[in-house]
């Protein structure tokens, strides 16, 4: 592919993608004959389909179809999927899309509309927004079903704890460091990266974008108190991104923040974390789970919170895909048993 150029909308842009999308609205209630509540595909679908039928002298200019219909369609993947808007530019000129960062997606619904007036296929949205759906579930990251949060004690540091987790077998660990300086947690992170690396596992850094970069992580956990998914992926770049939440609001929100996984919790008390939501228990699993799969959310789900080998069984049974897991691991007599007999249970 020759050179091309992506850049944020300017504020010409972003006054007329304003001006696009009050048109479309306008579009899209007159030709569905619906006032949007929240706007679906189908009712894109049907206004568009509507407008061209109707006899050709009262029929909305196409140049008022593709600007207005178009806008509303990239603004429903900015909502629903997480893309973002983008100016692109290449030596065929320059065009308005939308951009899923994580996955480097990038798509043209101003120019969809535009090619679908000349091939008159009037209802063709629903099936673009399948495929890109099924595009952006095959090029999800690989995320395994065990993460070990790190934890110190009296005679345990972070560092020895991460390699006596990794000797045990996890293939997953977060380094969890609270109140260090930023020079502490960065050379605790380089020293923790040498140390995965040299047991080939993955290494996230809890709440530090800026750390996670600096050492290459291969993840970055953020909660509702850090940074934002999509203002960290900006700054790591295409890296294992997961968000905690304790609500099915919480999840609702990270579904559009383009997060590879959520850690949601807390299954039951704990002492590891300072300040935890009310307990979710199976039930709390299983509603929001139930929530998500109504939805069509599909991120995986991480347990999260004074979990036991005993817990698993019920919580997988809950559709949640794995656990994440901190007294556990650290206060292991035998971390070798224990990680296994996990690793067992949740087939990993
Ligand atoms: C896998 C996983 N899930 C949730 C959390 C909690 O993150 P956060 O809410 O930011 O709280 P702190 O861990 O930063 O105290 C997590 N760390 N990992
Ligand atoms: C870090 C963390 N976050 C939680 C949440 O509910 O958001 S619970 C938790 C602590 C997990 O450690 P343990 O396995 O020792 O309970
Ligand atoms: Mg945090």
């Amino acid at each position: 592919m020759g050179q091309y150029e992506e850049k944020t909308l300017n504020k010409k842009e972003l006054a007329w993608k304003k001006d696009a999308l009050e048109l479309g609205e306008g579009l899209i209630e007159k030709y569905s004959g619906k006032e949007i509540a929240t706007l679906t595909i189908s009712l894109l679908d049907d206004a568009f389909e509507n407008a061209m039928q109707t006899t050709w002298w009262k029929r909305p200019r196409k140049f008022m179809i593709a600007t207005g219909l178009g806008y509303a369609l990239g603004q429903y993947l900015v909502d629903q999927l997480g893309f973002e808007w983008i100016a692109y530019k290449d030596y065929q000129g320059k065009d308005i899309a939308v951009k899923h960062q994580a996955s480097g997606i990038i798509s043209f619904p101003i120019s969809a509309i535009r090619k679908r007036l000349k091939t008159k296929e009037y209802r063709f949205m629903e099936d673009y927004v399948q495929v890109l759906k099924k595009e952006l579930t095959m090029i999800k990251k690989e995320i395994p079903r065990l993460h070990y949060v790190s934890q110190s004690k009296v005679g345990l540091t972070h560092l020895e704890a991460i390699k006596e987790a990794c000797q045990a077998g996890c293939k997953w660990v977060q380094l969890r460091m609270k109140e260090v300086t930023f020079q502490e947690y960065l050379d605790t992170a380089m020293a923790a990266k040498t140390i995965c690396q040299n047991y080939q596992v993955k290494l996230t850094i809890n709440d530090n974008a800026a750390v996670a970069k600096a050492v290459q992580a291969d993840g970055l956990h953020l909660g509702k108190e850090d940074m934002s998914p999509l203002e960290a992926r900006k700054i790591v770049g295409d890296i294992i991104i997961g968000g905690t939440a304790n609500t099915w609001e919480d999840v609702q929100r990270l579904s559009k923040e383009q997060v590879d996984y959520i850690g949601l919790g807390p299954f039951r008390y704990t002492t590891t974390k300072k300040k935890i939501s009310p307990v979710l228990g199976i039930d709390g699993y299983t509603r929001i789970i139930d929530q998500m799969k109504a939805q069509e959310i599909d991120i995986p789900v991480l347990a999260i919170g004074g979990i036991n080998p005993s817990d698993i069984k019920a919580i997988l049974s809950t559709g949640v895909w794995g656990i994440a897991a901190s007294g556990l691991i650290t206060n292991a007599k035998d971390k070798q048993k224990t990680c296994t007999e996990i690793m067992q249970q949740l087939k990993d």
